[in-house]
């Protein structure tokens, strides 16, 4: 498949940058190709005793004229080439990450953080080499080697031109034959530095856990071997690049000293003149650049391919989920109502062999709350998971106002949730900015409303930046229960039809678990709800308690209902009685 497929639109909306880029980095070459010959007069001059001040002004005058224009010039293809291969860079990460937030849950699940952090910096950035050096010193060291000999053929001698290049094609050889090996080291060089980036990522996220556990030395033996495996790798694909510069250089010193050799014997014979043969020599020498450059170019091409490919390779995998034969959301007649119809659905994680849920059926009406209860592992979060369609939903399984979640606009049906999650994330940012992290952002006197009914509020006042307080990596600052009253809030915030609290209230006390559903309750009259809790008290006025047991629904009712049928939500109800009594003695 063609690697350019997803740059190709930028390249084209940009290629007149190019173009002139290129024709400028042209023309300062030219330039840069008369010296010689100036040279070569002034020592003709010098032998024939020709050589008078004003010859010399002249040539002075040219050399510093083409030094000025080289000058400029250079500046002119740095501000078009250059800086378009960092807008392209620039425009691929902005592609990438879009097309990344794209992607299911699943695809996280499968894909490791570090892993896509390299693809977002390292390979991205070989990219933009490749674009931006890579094609100067290409078009550079072509335009260059081939003018060079061009002059060296029309201007000098042909013959001694032809036999000084004998040796030449051997770079062409060469540098095909480890093409196959650069791509393949690089691509383990890219590989070990993404398993490097991981280790570092994991690590930082994880140090909480490691210091606690004494787990300094290894996991700084294990982020070791990562490094040296990426010190390898880079070794390795050094080594093949460490050959290619001596190469070139030996092979454009044979031509020099087979120059010297013949061009010699022809200035003796009267066939050239010294000055041409002067010439001659600075244009063999000159020609070394432009072979070195070309094994420069070569390295930053091929590193560039392999990261394109690495980069396609995101770009083609198709997100999971997206938006395939919705109804218009714009439509006046669309307007969803927040309740719940799920129909015998059952539910397999992509990649797993049994199902995490199974034939699970419920309604749930508007303003109406559904508890879901269950030991560990029976599928609560999954559940709610796939209500927030994080994952692709079984067709007709699930009906939020009477259709089909797979007929819903994905964002539609996000607005009109307010998800507290298990996993109390939140932003290294401002109390404020999390609070009103689902809306277009809030002013403290509205975040207030939503903290207060939270419980939060008091403490958010007692930060000692208040609401402007910035909360560090992950919110360390903040203590397990704040942060999951914050993500209460932040919920509330968005103004939700149906708001989801999964296991919300675990790391408050009950005093402040029962006022804050107090408060719930006064303000989310109209407000469908579901909570997934394992204390009882979280969820024993809900109009409807759902209890799973390895992905069935095992028991349902309301809770004088369950008591009654003494079944495992009655068990349940009188263990953590007991806990209660045994806490309280
Ligand atoms: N991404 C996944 N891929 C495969 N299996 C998964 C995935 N996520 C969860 N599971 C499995 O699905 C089952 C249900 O998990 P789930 O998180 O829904 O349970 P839960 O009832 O919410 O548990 P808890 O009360 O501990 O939060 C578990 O066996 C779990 O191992």
């Amino acid at each position: 498949m063609n690697d350019f497929r997803y740059v190709s639109g930028f390249l084209k909306k940009h290629i007149w940058k190019y173009v002139f880029g290129i024709m400028l980095l042209m023309i300062i070459d030219a330039l840069q190709l008369i010296t010689p010959l100036l040279i070569g007069n002034f020592t003709d001059a010098l032998k024939t005793g020709t050589l008078d001040a004003p010859t010399i002004l002249k040539l002075i005058v040219y050399i510093l004229a083409i030094a000025i224009g080289v000058a400029i010039g250079r500046y002119g293809w740095r501000m078009t080439i250059v800086t378009t291969a960092k807008k392209l860079e620039y425009w691929l990460r902005n592609t990438v990450f879009e097309h990344l937030e794209k992607m299911s849950l699943n695809y996280f699940n499968h894909h490791k953080t570090g892993d896509l952090m390299a693809h977002c910096t390292n390979d991205i950035s070989s990219i933009r080499n490749a674009f931006g050096g890579g094609v100067i010193m290409l078009v550079d060291a072509l335009f260059m080697g081939l003018m060079t000999i061009a002059i060296m053929m029309v201007r000098i001698d042909l013959k001694l031109t032809l036999i000084a290049l004998i040796p030449m094609p051997l770079i062409a050889f060469f540098i095909i034959i480890l093409g196959k090996k650069v791509r393949q080291r690089f691509k383990e060089v890219q590989e070990a530095f993404s398993d490097l980036t991981d280790v570092a990522q994991e690590n930082f996220s994880g140090v909480r856990i490691i210091k606690s556990f004494v787990q300094e030395a290894p996991s700084l033996k294990h982020f070791n071997e990562k490094n040296q495996n990426n010190f390898n790798k880079n070794i390795k694909l050094a080594k093949l690049f460490g050959m290619v510069n001596p190469m070139v250089g030996f092979i454009a010193m044979l031509s020099t000293l087979i120059a010297m050799i013949y061009g010699g014997g022809l200035v003796i014979d009267g066939a050239i003149s010294i000055g041409d043969f002067v010439a001659f020599l600075t244009y063999v020498g000159m020609l070394a650049w432009p072979m070195m450059a070309l094994g420069f170019v070569y390295n930053q091409l091929q590193r560039g391919q392999v990261s394109l490919r690495r980069i396609n390779t995101i770009l083609d995998t198709p997100p999971e989920i997206f938006d395939e034969d919705v109804i218009d959301a714009l439509n006046e007649s669309f307007a969803l109502r927040p309740k719940l119809e799920v129909k015998d659905m059952t539910f397999t994680y992509p990649g797993s062999e049994s199902p995490v849920l199974k034939n699970i059926s419920f309604n749930l009406g508007e303003g109406e709350t559904l508890a879901i209860v269950g030991k560990t592992g029976s599928g609560k979060t999954t559940l709610v998971n796939l209500l927030l369609k994080l994952y692709q939903v079984p067709d007709g399984t699930i009906l939020i106002g009477d259709q089909d979640i797979n007929r819903i606009p994905v964002k539609k049906l996000r607005h009109m949730m307010g998800y507290v999650p298990q996993d109390n994330f939140l932003f290294s940012k401002t109390v404020l900015y999390n609070v009103g992290f689902g809306t277009e952002g809030i002013n403290e006197t509205e975040g207030t409303k939503y903290t207060k009914i939270a419980q939060i509020h008091s403490e958010i006042k007692e930060f000692p930046k208040g609401y402007a307080t910035e909360l560090g990596e992950r919110g360390v600052n903040m203590s397990g229960g704040q942060k999951q009253r914050v993500s209460i809030a932040r919920a509330l915030s968005k103004k939700p039809e149906i708001i989801i609290l999964d296991d919300s209230l675990s790391a408050v006390d009950t005093k402040t678990e029962e006022s804050i559903l107090t408060h719930l309750k006064e303000t989310l009259v109209d407000t469908t709800s579901i909570l997934i809790a394992h204390r009882i008290s979280t969820i024993k006025h809900a109009s409807q308690i759902i209890v799973l047991e390895d992905g069935e629904i095992v028991e349902r009712g309301r809770h004088e209902e369950l008591l009654s049928k003494d079944g495992i939500y009655a068990d349940m109800y009188r263990k953590q009685l007991l806990e209660e009594k045994i806490s309280e003695a």
